[in-house]
């Protein structure tokens, strides 16, 4: 099924010089269950794009079609509704509260997105969300005891846990070591095997190379990045039998 399919969206930010095209014809097509990854030179506009995408901003033009439905022109309260039931959102910072646990930080997605649910059904979809991401043994740890890679997954839980059709992660490994970097990624590819949409922005190669697609942001509009080719292969000598 597709998931988002942009058309070529424009976007031009007006600031206090003159005003500047980010995004000048987008074209993306997502399905259920497939990762794509954004590369881009810092300040190309990948994080307005996920912003459009994510709804927190507005195209200036072209076409969004979320779930076969346009939502290019939706009011602003039904936009937030949607945001909310149908996005999740990974930050390069993790944004957690530091004073409440794995398992508070990840309930508040579920209180802030859908009032409170019986406290049995909330605590079983954060037990399976920590699950999800392999911290559920954390549960009870604040922020302070936990490395920034599990403070990342709790981060992934917690978007995880309204059954997000689409994973927006915006430099989701910025902050963190190559290994514990790729544990992450690792914990955002799983969700697309549940049939999530995944959304990456990254400068790195080798994370964007996981993903099922790879496209580039240049001047405003997206290219498909061909894999590295494969290493000539080295011809095996002939075997002489003397
Ligand atoms: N609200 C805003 N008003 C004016 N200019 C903005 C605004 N938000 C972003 N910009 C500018 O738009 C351009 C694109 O920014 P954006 O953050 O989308 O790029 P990016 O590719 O995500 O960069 P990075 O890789 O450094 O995070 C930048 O030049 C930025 O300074």
């Amino acid at each position: 099924m597709t998931l988002i399919e942009l058309d070529g969206i424009t976007k031009t930010l007006k600031g206090q010089q003159k005003p500047r095209t980010i995004l000048d014809g987008v074209d993306l097509t997502v399905e259920s269950g497939q990762s794509v990854a954004i590369l881009g030179r810092s300040g190309s506009g990948k994080s307005t794009l996920l912003s459009v995408i994510g709804l927190f901003d507005r195209a200036d033009g072209g076409r969004y079609l979320l779930e076969g439905r346009d939502i290019t022109r939706l009011p602003e309260r039904r936009a937030a509704a949607l945001r909310s039931a149908s996005f999740g959102f990974v930050f390069q910072r993790f944004f957690l509260l530091k004073h409440l646990t794995a398992a508070q930080n990840v309930a508040m997605a579920l209180v802030n997105g859908q009032g409170w649910l019986p406290r049995r059904r909330r605590r079983a979809k954060v037990m399976a969300a920590l699950e999800q991401v392999q911290i559920a043994h954390l549960a009870k740890q604040r922020p302070a005891k936990l490395s920034g890679g599990e403070q990342q997954r709790v981060a992934i839980a917690r978007a995880l846990v309204r059954d997000p059709r689409v994973l927006l992660a915006d430099e989701p490994t910025g902050a963190l070591d190559t290994e514990t970097g790729n544990l992450v990624i690792d914990a955002l590819l799983a969700a697309t095997e549940r049939g999530c949409g995944l959304i990456l922005v990254t400068h790195d190669r080798d994370h964007a190379a996981k993903m099922a697609r790879v496209v580039r942001l240049t001047d405003g509009v997206l290219a498909p990045v061909l894999p590295e080719p494969a290493a000539p292969t080295v011809p095996a000598l002939p075997v002489v039998h003397s």
